[in-house]
């Protein structure tokens, strides 16, 4: 949905709309006023901060220097918004796109596959990576007759996955549905087979994982079922580089020398608010802006590295905890000599352990570089993060014991190992998001949906690429756009999914300036009203507290008159509330809790009372029957 409107944020050309690369002089002069109004408030542009650091002052900061960061600031760049900085916490730019010299050759201990090629839509990452001539080889997975097996049980889960609601309600596992299939992987060798089909892509395994979410996976349905290893001297993030050197400046050698892109700032405090936002880096410099952008991951998010002053609203912190930070770890051993298999479909070999998971899923460089007589081998989740907490020599020895019961023990000792740490990074704190069983569309659409002036994005946040790297790419673009628009218009508004499937079929947008209003038919708690965020001065949810209990059917609080009609008219029928109690007297529960309100509401703004208004009406329409109803309400009273 969210990818859906931000497509629709630029009006089309045809329309009188302005071409999106380009903004007229009028967008520049709105820029410009706010920026100088900006500098008036606050006495200049720039100005001693309370740390004692000068204070630079900018329209955006974009936290972090990844895929997404970089891809937002471009579009942010190319829309005319150039007053931008960019602050990233190590000396580098590329984040989780990071290539490091082992053995004398060029290895990616980040994303290493472009993913999704040749399929009916272009993998925007995989054009970037034909202009820049990046070296690729196409990884052939087919293993053994095996493998058939589990892609059976794969292409039911695929039909299953279609058939389920959209919201999510009926989501299971993937492990569930292998149950249902009665087809639980029980021998090593059934379970190195679902290790290969599922943690390896997903990097945690498929009773965590969200069937409905990942299959079928989206990346592979839109842009093509192939995936291209990158092996070269350049990196990965080369691509990210070339991205980078579009809007920052370089000197002669090539290398940035933009002071809009700052390395070694660790940002460790933002303070927003509806006016703007303060940003404090570990070296007590601060920073002001109209907004910022935050473009860490969601493992960073979760930890305590960034304080968020005021603390972020408790939707937005149960939606990012909801999410999960997978951690898939390639550890590359070197040998003197090859003693593994190589040649057409055998580029990949499997160890079938009883311990699940324990040294896997192992590759050769034959292809890629040829007598370089290096093997890596992949291990996800706990298994990664036990073996972070080790030191290598005790991998290298599980590693050869491993090797030596596949291949006899008169193999050569590695004489050398790499084990990248994704997940003790505090800058990472994992590899990508994998998205969990318990996520519905509701808690996806909160982990993006900004705050006042604070906007998100990262691959976590992708519609429907999230852990890949043209997932960061897509959602740095997607981000930015909210914010062009929030520039252009004082205000952004997004909508997030109710959580239930039959307030997804029953409910209408209306034209209305904000809100989303139901037609006039059986109105059940259940049925929650999507949460509208963003409107510049309107809290976000958590600031909206209950009041008085009851609605009343003489256009409460400013709401939309059609609204106000309905209730009218429930009021009448005597379904719903009737002068200010609920009828459903049998839930008492709901009673109190719509009842235990504050008195807030006086010194509320017209868009806070009408919040408080749509949530009161629901409750207010509660079914007197319904189970679900105190349920339902707790859960959304609780979320706000
Ligand atoms: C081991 C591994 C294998 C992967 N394999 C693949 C693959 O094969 N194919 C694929 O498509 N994807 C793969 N991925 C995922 C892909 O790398 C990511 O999805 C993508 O690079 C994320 O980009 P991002 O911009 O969202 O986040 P990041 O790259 O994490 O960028 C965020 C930036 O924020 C910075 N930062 C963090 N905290 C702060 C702070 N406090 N202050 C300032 N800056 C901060 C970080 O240093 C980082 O540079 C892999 C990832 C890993 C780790």
């Amino acid at each position: 949905m969210l990818r859906e409107l931000n497509q629709s944020f630029w009006p089309k050309k045809d329309e009188g709309g302005l071409p999106r690369k380009m903004l007229p002089g009028a967008y520049h002069h709105l820029l410009q006023d706010r920026q100088e109004e900006g500098e008036r408030e606050r006495g200049g542009g720039r100005r001693e901060s309370s740390l004692g650091a000068a204070m630079d002052s900018t329209s955006v900061i974009i936290i972090g220097a990844g895929m997404s960061g970089i891809s937002a600031a471009k579009t942010l760049s190319d829309a005319g918004v150039k007053d931008i900085l960019i602050l990233e916490a190590t000396n580098r730019i590329g984040g989780r796109i990071r290539n490091t010299y082992f053995a004398d050759l060029s290895v990616e201990t980040g994303a290493n596959w472009i993913e999704g090629v040749h399929g009916e839509e272009q993998n925007p990452i995989w054009e970037m990576a034909q202009q820049l001539g990046l070296r690729t080889f196409r990884s052939d997975y087919t293993v053994e007759a095996a493998i058939d097996e589990s892609e059976k049980i794969h292409s039911l889960g695929e039909k299953y996955s279609k058939t389920l609601p959209p919201s999510g309600r009926n989501d299971i596992s993937i492990s569930t549905f292998q149950r249902l299939e009665n087809k639980i992987p029980s021998t090593p060798l059934e379970m190195i087979v679902d290790y290969y089909s599922y943690d390896y892509e997903f990097a945690e395994p498929p009773r965590v994982t969200s069937l409905q979410n990942t299959v079928p996976l989206p990346t592979f349905d839109d842009f093509g079922d192939n995936v291209y290893f990158v092996a070269d001297e350049r990196g990965y993030k080369s691509l990210v580089y070339n991205l980078a050197t579009m809007f920052l400046k370089t000197n002669s050698q090539g290398v940035i020398v933009d002071p809009r892109l700052q390395l070694g700032k660790v940002v460790t405090e933002i303070q927003y608010s509806g006016d703007g936002a303060t940003v404090s880096t570990d070296d007590t410099s601060s920073y002001r802006a109209d907004f910022v952008l935050v473009s860490v991951s969601i493992g960073v998010l979760q930890s305590d590295l960034i304080k968020f002053n005021p603390v972020l609203p408790k939707w937005k912190i149960l939606a990012l905890y909801e999410f999960d930070m997978a951690v898939y770890t390639k550890i590359f051993l070197k040998f003197p000599f090859k003693f593994w298999p190589d040649g057409d479909d055998r580029e990949f070999f499997l160890y079938a352990s009883k311990r699940r998971g324990y040294y896997p899923v192992w590759q050769h460089f034959e292809k890629q570089y040829p007598g370089a007589n290096i093997l890596m081998v992949t291990v996800t989740d706990e298994e990664s993060r036990r073996i972070e907490q080790q030191d290598e020599s005790t991998t290298k020895t599980e590693a050869m014991e491993v090797l030596r019961s596949m291949f006899g023990k008169d193999i050569p000792q590695a004489t050398d190992i790499l084990v990248p740490r994704w997940w003790s990074n505090k800058f990472f704190r994992g590899s990508f998001s994998n998205w969990p069983l318990g996520v519905n569309r509701h808690e996806f659409d909160s982990i993006k949906a900004p705050i006042k002036r604070l906007y998100f994005t990262g691959e976590h946040t992708s519609e429907h690429y999230n852990g890949y790297v043209h997932g960061a790419y897509l959602a740095g673009i997607d981000s930015a756009n909210m914010i062009i628009q929030h520039i252009r218009d004082g205000f952004f508004e997004v909508e997030i999914k109710p959580k239930d499937s039959r307030a997804e079929m029953e409910y209408k947008e209306d034209d209305h300036d904000h809100g989303c209003f139901y037609e006039d038919q059986q109105f059940w708690i259940t049925q929650m009203p999507p949460i509208i965020l963003g409107k510049e001065g309107a809290p976000p949810t958590s600031n909206i507290f209950m009041d008085s209990p009851g609605c009343k059917a003489d256009g409460p609080h400013g709401a939309p008159e059609a609204t106000s009609k309905l209730l009218q008219r429930r009021s009448k029928k005597g379904e719903g509330c009737e002068g200010g109690s609920i009828t459903s007297k049998e839930d008492r529960d709901v009673k109190v809790i719509v009842a235990a309100a504050s008195k807030r509401e006086k010194g509320m703004t017209r868009e806070q009372q009408h919040q408080v208004f749509i949530i009161r009406s629901a409750a207010c329409h509660s079914h007197p029957n319904d189970s679900r109803t105190k349920e339902n309400v707790g859960r959304h009273v609780s979320m706000i």
